[in-house]
């Protein structure tokens, strides 16, 4: 007995000793970091322990709940004074550097190089207890097999069988379209990726996966500016971090169910006399998950399943809902470009009976499109990403970023580059005509990403916009309510933190 417990003792010692040594090491290498970035990269003075998150106004609790144009105001700030990128540290043991011009992101966003789940103050690791390593989050093999196996679920001829589903999802938030466009998108998601009828349109704002979603991204956001937060065994013993885990418990349970209502209906297909057919099964993203085999003729676990669920779930609705919101404001605030843009609506439907969108319209509508890139410019719907420098050191504009930090790529920053955009806060759609991309960086303009971990659902995402924005601005002419002030917040998604709340004129 007494042998068992000095052996026991013996390797709680070595196990402390070797913690101890990884603290120690990586403490050191983010030093070396450090050291490297101040000497290459230019930025603000930092603190020991905040880094520059003191200097964050969404730093004060206070701010960060009401929402505020101030941090916007920050990024634009920094761009002007460090317009080719800028040193900015997330608290003692996130060293970065802030992307917010086309070189860096070209030199970053060609590479392989992972998203941070591993780095302690990473947002990116306080996602996964909810997202697991779906394609989001996921790296290396595992994320190339998944993306290779996903890939067909948004094959065009699998995209063009979801127009219905847009057009009656728009019916429903057209005569409901005081309240619901958040929930149009998810109604629609849910629908063409896993068939799930939720109704949710119908039930209203309040609809607990939503709320749960929203809660989660705001615990995940407040969690990067508190350091004394980011390890997981002091965050999940606080109330914020106990309401997170139960609220990323309950987003579980609907992804289970979903899979569940679906695994049924295949086994119930199976147990029928007659074989299931390929024309059978359905063609949805889930369809296409559960059925997805590697070379080997391996399946995705269940587990890798969920994952991929709530990644799209997330993913698929919140920025759809965000790029929508962000351009209605922009049509709300420019007369003149949504007048154009109903003018070609207009021209597109003209002697129509049915007010639905057909496939062979979404070629149409290019001065939408180009209203609708703009708006993305100004209002990126995913205002921040991140990596990681894994694989070598990274040279631009001969500035070093060692292995080991971390990119801040601020999408948002760089779409307000003044060295890239002229008048950048200005609604200009005519930026995007053909004759003027003809000479834009590919990396000036990123709402979609770019590289391998682009977003796999853009497609999905325009031509559900096409839809619903052709739809509602045809109906309806569109003005700001006066008495209602907008704020925003950058988070996972950019909101407006009170809502946008326009005033809707039938136009017939
Ligand atoms: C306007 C709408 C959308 C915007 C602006 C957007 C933007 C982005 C961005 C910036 C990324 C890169 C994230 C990162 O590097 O961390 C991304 C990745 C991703 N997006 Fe989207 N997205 C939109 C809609 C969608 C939709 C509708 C789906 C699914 C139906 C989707 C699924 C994904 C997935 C799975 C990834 C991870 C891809 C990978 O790493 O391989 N997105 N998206």
């Amino acid at each position: 007995m007494a042998e068992l417990a000095s052996i026991l003792s013996l390797g709680l010692v070595a196990a402390l000793s070797y913690a101890v040594c990884v603290l120690v090491r990586y403490v050191q290498s983010q030093c070396r970091i450090r050291g490297i970035l101040i000497k290459h990269w230019p930025g603000l003075p930092d603190h020991w322990f905040y880094g520059n998150l003191h200097q964050h106004p969404m730093n004060n609790p206070k701010v960060r709940e009401a929402g505020s144009k101030e941090e916007l105001k920050l990024w634009r700030e920094m761009d002007a004074k460090f317009p080719r990128g800028f040193r900015w540290f997330h608290g003692p043991l996130a060293i970065g550097v802030t992307a917010n011009h086309p070189d860096i992101m070209r030199a970053v966003m060609r590479g392989r190089d992972p998203k941070p789940t591993t780095a302690l103050s990473s947002g990116y690791r306080f996602l996964l207890p909810w997202l697991g390593y779906g394609l989001l989050l996921a790296s290396g093999d595992t994320w190339f097999r998944n993306r290779r196996l996903i890939t067909h679920a948004f094959h065009f001829d699998i995209l063009k069988t979801y127009m219905t589903i847009y057009n009656k999802a728009t019916d429903i938030l057209l005569n409901k379209m005081s309240d619901s466009k958040c929930l149009c998108t998810l109604d629609i998601l849910l629908k063409c990726a896993f068939s799930y009828e939720s109704g949710c349109q119908i039930s209203g704002d309040s609809h607990p996966y939503v709320t749960a979603v929203n809660a989660i991204a705001l615990a995940s956001r407040d969690r990067v500016f508190n350091p004394l937060l980011h390890p997981d065994f002091i965050f999940h013993r606080t109330a914020a971090g106990k309401t997170f885990l139960k609220n990323v418990d309950f987003v579980h349970e609907i992804a289970d169910k979903v899979i569940k209502e679906r695994r049924d209906k295949l086994r119930e297909k199976e147990t029928d006399s007659e074989p299931v057919k390929s024309k059978d099964q359905p063609r949805d993203f889930l369809g296409i998950l559960l059925a997805a085999r590697d070379e080997d003729g391996k399946g995705l676990t269940d587990l890798e399943i969920r994952n991929e669920v709530d990644t799209f779930l997330f993913e698929g609705h919140d920025t759809t809902a965000s790029s929508l919101t962000w351009m209605l404001y922009a049509m709300a605030t420019n007369p003149e470009h949504q007048r154009k843009v109903q003018e070609e609506i207009d021209e597109v439907m003209e002697g129509r009976e049915s007010e639905e969108i057909q496939w062979e319209d979404l070629g149409k509508f290019n001065y939408l499109i180009l209203c609708l890139k703009e708006a993305m410019r100004l209002y990126p719907p995913v205002p921040m990403i991140q990596r990681i420098v894994a694989e070598k050191d990274i040279m631009v504009h001969d500035r070093l970023i060692p292995k080991g930090a971390l990119i801040n790529m601020n999408i948002y920053a760089l779409h307000h580059n003044p060295e890239i955009w002229p008048n950048c806060m200005e609604f200009i759609p005519d930026r995007f005509a053909p004759e003027n991309i003809k000479n834009m960086d590919p990396f000036a303009y990123l709402p979609f990403s770019a590289g391998p971990r682009n977003c796999i659902g853009q497609n999905f995402a325009l031509n559900e916009e096409k839809v619903i924005l052709a739809r509602v601005l045809r109906r309806f002419h569109i003005e700001l309510d006066p008495d209602h002030k907008v704020t925003a917040r950058l988070q996972l998604v950019y909101k407006a933190t009170n809502d946008i709340k326009l005033k809707l004129k039938p136009r017939f």
